[in-house]
Parts: structure tokens; sequence; C-alpha cells
């Protein structure tokens, strides 16, 4: 089972599985310096790992930094089976955390306050907040997880853990797209204790970004639902629901969604902070 329907919406959770060995499945993947792209034909088994201290668990490592502190963030798929979960999911006391499930139900666990979290959840995890999870339903569960060092600023407060969902949250639209480009933030954007963005993406069938965005921000996109033509760089790349593409600053960007319904995508992104000065006054400054 792949596709998960909630009342509103349906999300494409990855598979699984193992080829046989009639099945060659080098499909579409592609990783150059710009970007990659993982489509979801080869999130496999065999492309799994097991991580410390969590049970019953297995996660696809979909984006990690790979040049040194170049890269911010990474990004996993997480299966977790009934009984299964962590009371020490996060080794780094420096991380950030934001988890989003695409099937099952995930209990999320927080000082004390406990969340139970369905297809469309989304769940903030500040540094060395303590948080576990645990899966205590009858059937697995999956979810995202997107990790960060966070970047703290001199008077500014580390901003608290909370809970939020796809279907709590009106998309913003776009100005100037009638609608037809919205994005879901569960952050108010003129909050500068964030310093990473988790939102969702939504455009309607034929909708563009209609230039090739250039920006010094990273991104993690995960396409929840439907299809579309993504440009990455000097290439345009067919993409649909269950694929992941990894974006290196700079990597020009545009798209045009193919429909018949919408294409939506999870999308990462790096925000609020100078960028880090290389040379004699950067050494000075940290
Ligand atoms: N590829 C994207 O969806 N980029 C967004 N417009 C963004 O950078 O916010």
């Amino acid at each position: 089972m792949d596709m998960i329907k909630t009342a509103e919406r349906t999300y494409y959770a990855p598979q699984g599985g193992h080829p046989g060995q009639n099945e060659l499945l080098t499909g579409r993947a592609v990783f150059t310096e710009a970007y990659a792209v993982i489509p979801k034909g080869v999130m496999q088994d065999i492309v799994t790992s097991p991580l410390p201290f969590w049970d019953k668990t297995r996660a696809w490592i979909i984006a990690r930094p790979l040049s040194g502190f170049a890269e911010t963030f990474s990004q996993y798929v997480v299966e977790v089976l009934p009984d299964g979960g962590s009371e020490r999911p996060e080794l780094d006391a420096g991380a950030e955390g934001v988890l989003f499930v695409v099937e099952g139900e995930l209990t999320v666990s927080v000082a004390g306050k406990q969340n139970v979290l369905a297809p469309g959840g989304f769940a903030f995890l500040p540094p060395a907040s303590g948080w576990t999870v645990r899966n205590e339903s009858a059937a697995a569960v999956r979810f995202h997880w997107i990790r960060k060092a966070y970047e703290a600023v001199d008077g500014l407060d580390v901003p608290e853990a909370f809970f939020s969902s796809d279907q709590d949250v009106a998309p913003s639209p776009m100005p100037g797209t009638e609608g037809r480009w919205a994005t879901t933030r569960f952050v108010d954007p003129a909050d500068m204790r964030h310093d990473m963005h988790v939102t969702i993406v939504t455009l309607k069938p034929g909708a563009v970004i209609p230039f090739a965005e250039t920006h010094v921000m990273e991104h993690g996109l995960y396409v929840l639902e439907g299809k579309a033509v993504y440009r990455l760089n000097q290439d345009w790349v067919e993409v649909e629901a269950g694929d992941f593409m990894w974006l290196r600053a700079f990597c020009p960007q545009a798209c045009y969604a193919g429909g018949p319904g919408n294409f939506r995508y999870l999308l990462y992104k790096d925000v609020n902070r100078h960028a880090r000065l290389g040379g004699y006054l950067g050494s000075r400054a940290r």
C-alpha cells in the first residue's frame, strides 16, 4: 500500500520492497554537483539503514551535508513498525528537527506532552528538547525527519516545540498567481527565531514557477502528490509523487505542474541567517 488517503488528501509513502532478479530499476536517479534526484523506484529495502537506539525502525537517508559545513540539513524517510520507536531519537544536542507523517500514526512526546500525528501531521522539535517517539498503532508508520544544526542568535530565544498539520493550516497564495501557486507555512516567516522552514508547496495543474529561482538557500523537495516537470540547473526532469530532489545552494529551479491533480511537495529551506563568512573576518567571528 503506498497511496494514503486522509479525509481531505492522498499522500504518497515510499514502498520499500526488494527488486527481483529480472528487474532493472535504475530509473531516473541523477546525481550532479548542483542537484540529485532520488526517484521512488530506487527507495528499496537494500538502501535502508537502522539507527542507533531506534527499535523496529529503518530509514532511507535521502539527504545529508556532503562537503563539510557547506550544506545545512539531512532528511530521512523513517519507517517504524508497531511497538517500535525511540527514547533517544536524536543524539546531537545541537540538532533541531521536523517530523512530517505520510502514512500511519506516530506518537510524539515532548516535555511531558503526547501528540498522535496522523498523515499530514507536523512536529517542530527544538534542540535538546528530549522528544521521544513510539508507534502505538497496529500498522507501520512512515514519516519524514528533517534535521539541521540550529543556529542560535544572541538575544533571540530558541523556538518552542509545536505540533500542527497540513489539514489545519490554510495555504498562502503567492501574489499574482490567483491561488494557482500556494504555500502551507507552519511557521510565521517573520519569526527570526527559526532558521529553517519546512513548508508544503501546492501548484494547481498547469501552474508554473515561472523563472529560474536561483538563491543561496538549499532545498530538499519530497513530492507528496501529483506530477511535474522540474527545471534543475540546466536540465528538465520529470518527477512524480514519491520522488525526492536535493538542491544545493544556487541551483537554478523552476517547474511546470502536469496534472491532472495538484502537484504538492514538502520543501526544506534554510532561512533567516547571515551567510557564513570565510577568510579573516569569518575566523575572527567564530
Ligand atoms: N523550488 C521552490 O519551490 N522554491 C520556493 N519557491 C522557495 O525557494 O521558497
